[in-house]
């Protein structure tokens, strides 16, 4: 495969335990680049666990994570460069501005300077964030804290973007701006999205869908052609057993 054929991001055969409890088995799934694929589970699903492998906080032996072609086994540096995470626990220093807390992140990156601050100020810009870049993050309410979370995690400019329950703790509306905004930079930006969630409300119509059950993908397609007739609500709880 080469080129717009590489999946944004690949994960085959992937499995994982805890001593004897089994938190993935045979997961296997791949998003298209420029696609939002919602990652719908239940609590226990083994969506965090799935996260922890794909961003290497966790390693297996069984399976395999590739984002743009690069396997994170084999060339880990190189896949671990196209990745943005937004983590399911905030990680914004509340102490520093906004500005500051990407300019840091940057640093990490190995950016400083006008192009630091020029990637500072487009991923501000892409998350309507720009006016409040010198505001402390103590001060802005959660959903501006998540937006800055999302703009810093676009700072390295990544090809694929993981977010673990981003929404969590958010009211309708913060919830509902962000949900829009990753669609957009999907959309626009040709990113590709991988949007962990047990929310049905925060799943599109037209979004790739994967339903994850007990460590097993019980679902996997169009969130339309998947619902059906029945409301997405009724269709997880089908196929899980959990009411969300
Ligand atoms: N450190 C651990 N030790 C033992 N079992 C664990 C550990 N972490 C997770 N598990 C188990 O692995 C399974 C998957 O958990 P995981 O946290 O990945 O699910 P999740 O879908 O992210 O759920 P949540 O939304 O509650 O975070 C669950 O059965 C959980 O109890």
């Amino acid at each position: 495969m080469t080129g717009q054929d590489v999946a944004g991001l690949e994960v085959s055969g992937l499995g994982f335990s805890y001593g004897a409890r089994r938190a993935l088995n045979d997961v296997s799934f791949a998003v298209t680049q420029g696609a939002f694929c919602a990652l719908l589970g239940p609590n226990g699903a083994g969506k965090s666990t799935l996260f922890a492998l794909m961003t290497r906080l966790f390693t297996t032996s069984e399976g395999q994570v590739t984002v743009m072609g690069h396997d994170m086994a084999r060339a880990p540096r190189q896949a671990l460069a196209r990745i943005g995470v937004v983590f399911q626990q905030p990680t914004l220093d509340l102490d520093l501005s906004v500005r500051r807390n990407l300019r840091y992140f940057a640093a990490l990156h190995g950016l400083a300077g006008r192009e630091a601050e020029h990637r500072i100020d487009t991923a501000l810009e892409r998350m309507d964030m720009a006016e409040r870049a010198d505001e402390i993050a103590r001060d802005l309410n959660g959903g501006h804290r998540r937006r800055t979370e999302i703009a810093r995690a676009l700072v390295h400019r990544p090809a694929v973007l993981l977010l673990d329950e981003p929404t969590v703790g958010l009211d309708a509306e913060a919830r509902r701006a962000i949900t829009a905004h990753v669609h957009g930079l999907c959309a626009e930006d040709g990113l590709t999205a991988l949007w962990a969630t047990h929310l049905t409300d925060e799943v599109w119509p037209d979004d790739r869908l994967v339903i994850l059950h007990r460590g097993e993908v019980r679902a996997d397609g169009i969130a339309r052609e998947i619902i059906g007739d029945q409301s997405l609500t009724d269709r997880f709880l089908d196929l899980t057993g959990a009411s969300t």
